[in-house]
């Protein structure tokens, strides 16, 4: 090796996109802590964009309201995934966005292109750092945000299911309104013109629907391995 320099193994991308409640989160943690990656939580900075519109008096239904602040708050992500971390202007709002009205405003406010463009740019330098690699999770990172990752995942699982989990999450929630919301907020992700909810031509598709959570992990670590051994 040249002048002594040790080899290290080349940065890996991973891209893990579907719709709510198929486990892209909790799986996209433990593999990137099992394998020493960092880990972006694409869905927190666009809830964290919309907790700022709706503490600032920004109408969300306003596209042109929204689009013109989009700029204004400083979005940082901590991306350890231990511990993942989101803060809007210095302040740490890891609890306030996932509330049940930025939740019903999320996919307004992510379908107005100035804040894709301006979330979009954010990931790609966040995954650009990244010394090791990183597993990015969010609806559009294989199609849209990083179309170069090493690998692509696009998990699904029964409305049924994911229904089930994100109730069990919720206190006092009842599964068929929480099924009936999730299904909207697919439909509106899906629909939007600009980067919708999709999966990439090359993604690998997984059912978690008759999985457990530690067989979706235990998956997506062989694919990653197999990659990195080149297979
Ligand atoms: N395969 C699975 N089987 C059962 N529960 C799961 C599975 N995957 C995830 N969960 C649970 O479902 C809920 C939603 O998972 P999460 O990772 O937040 O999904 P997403 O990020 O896709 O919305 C969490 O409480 C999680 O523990
Ligand atoms: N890459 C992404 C990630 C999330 N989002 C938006 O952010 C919302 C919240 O994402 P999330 O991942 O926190 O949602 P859950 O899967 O936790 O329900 C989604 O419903 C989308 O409207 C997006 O548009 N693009």
């Amino acid at each position: 090796m040249e002048n002594g320099a040790a080899r290290t193994a080349p940065a890996v991308i991973v891209a893990i996109d579907g719709p709510s409640g198929t486990g892209k989160s909790s799986t996209s943690k433990a593999v990137a802590a099992q394998l020493r990656l960092n880990y972006l939580d694409t869905g927190a900075q666009y809830r964290a964009i919309t907790w700022w519109m709706v503490a600032n008096g920004v109408d969300t239904d306003d596209a042109q309201a929204v689009a013109a602040a989009a700029d204004k708050p400083e979005i940082l992500s901590g991306t350890d995934p231990e511990n993942p971390t989101i803060t809007v202007d210095g302040v740490d709002v890891a609890g306030p966005i996932r509330t049940q009205e930025v939740t019903s405003k999320v996919s307004a406010v992510s379908a107005v292109p100035e804040i894709r463009t301006r979330i979009t740019e954010l990931q790609r330098a966040i995954a650009a750092a990244a010394v090791t690699g990183i597993v990015v999770e969010g609806r559009d990172i294989g199609t849209t945000v990083l179309p170069d990752a090493d690998l692509k995942i696009f998990l699904t699982a029964a409305a049924e299911a994911r229904a089930a989990r994100r109730s069990g999450e919720l206190k006092d929630s009842d599964v068929k309104a929480t099924r009936e919301a999730l299904i909207k907020r697919d439909a509106a992700d899906s629909t939007r013109k600009t980067s919708p909810l999709a999966k990439a031509d090359d993604a690998v598709e997984v059912d978690t629907t008759d999985l457990t959570l530690p067989q979706v992990i235990e998956c997506v670590v062989t694919l990653v391995e197999e990659k990195r051994a080149g297979k």
